[in-house]
């Protein structure tokens, strides 16, 4: 199972480290494991007596089913799946949405640019009820390349292991067959041969994504494994970003603008104090 895969390159990271976040969240599991664990027993129930039952994540996890017709999965794995996705789902758009908030609130110049590009799209609605659509979404192509390049300097996720299916020569070394490399998007992404002056914020590297050479630009990873929920991401930084920008304004009560990571994911030192005012809209 590609879960187990994934926790075997977890817990392959050295556990004396003052993991504050991880050892809360091991707190959780238990928790989690229990209700996830009662919501499957009530939908494999209620699967037997519905002609057709609600496609959610659960609920198509537990319709896989293998050769014999028996479900693919036990139920230990279906928590375990959903764990997963609720790990990789949630903290990693957060953090995006947090350096982007830290970011515009002392970039007046991409500030003010997201904010015509936003305003441009709610002129357009009738009414503060009109919900945006998915033509206003491909309109705002300024903002994304902002989340991208964000995603860029600090990636949520900063890498990932793998393992060599065969011997494999990499920088005049021969990593071999079965051993376990770790990738990391950080370096990849401050490689100046790939991204020219990469410390500067530039959010125009994405203009043409098309030139940016394969697996140079891999904040969501890469290949067969690369990170499914990137497009979700996108629809819920966008949406997300266009409400904020258009009913509020903000600014940083630090000045902080450190972070560090707990135990994977990038966190502000000093968490992100911020004074958010809403906007007098006529
Ligand atoms: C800023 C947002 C996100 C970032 C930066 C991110 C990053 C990543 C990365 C780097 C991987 C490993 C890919 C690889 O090994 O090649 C991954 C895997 C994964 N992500 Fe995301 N992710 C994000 C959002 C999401 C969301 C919103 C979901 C689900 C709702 C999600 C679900 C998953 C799952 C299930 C995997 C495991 C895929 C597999 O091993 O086959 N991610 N993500």
């Amino acid at each position: 199972m590609w879960f187990e895969q994934l926790v075997d390159g977890f817990w392959s990271i050295p556990v004396n480290l003052p993991f504050t976040r991880f050892n809360r969240a091991i707190r959780a599991t238990s928790k989690i494991q229990n209700m996830i664990m009662d919501i499957i027993h009530e939908k494999r129930s209620r699967n037997n007596e519905e002609a057709s039952p609600p496609k959610d994540l659960i609920g198509s996890l537990l319709s896989m089913l293998g050769d014999d017709n028996a479900t693919l999965l036990s139920d230990q794995e279906i928590v375990d799946n959903v764990r997963s996705v609720m790990f990789a789902g949630y903290d990693t758009i957060a953090t995006l949405t947090t350096f982007m908030i830290r970011h515009l609130a002392s970039d007046p110049v991409v500030y003010a640019e997201i904010l015509k590009e936003q305003e441009e799209i709610d002129k357009q609605k009738s009414s503060s009820e009109e919900l945006l659509t998915w033509d206003d979404l491909a309109k705002m192509k300024y903002t994304w390349r902002v989340a991208l390049e964000i995603l860029r300097i600090i990636p949520p996720a900063f890498g990932g292991f793998r393992r060599t299916q065969k011997d494999t020569e990499f920088g005049g070394y021969v990593i071999p067959e079965g051993w376990q490399v770790f990738w990391v998007a950080n370096m990849t992404h401050m490689n100046d041969s790939m991204f020219p002056e990469p410390s500067k914020f530039d959010p125009s590297r994405f203009e043409n994504q098309a030139s940016i050479p394969p697996y140079c630009y891999i904040p969501f990873g890469g290949g067969q494994r690369i990170c499914p929920g990137s497009e979700f991401t996108r629809i819920q930084t966008l949406i997300t970003m266009h409400y904020l920008v258009t009913q509020y304004t903000w600014k940083l009560c630090g000045k902080d603008n450190k972070f560090s990571r707990d135990p994977l994911l990038p966190v502000p030192t000093q968490g992100l104090p911020i004074q958010i005012e809403q906007k007098n809209r006529l």
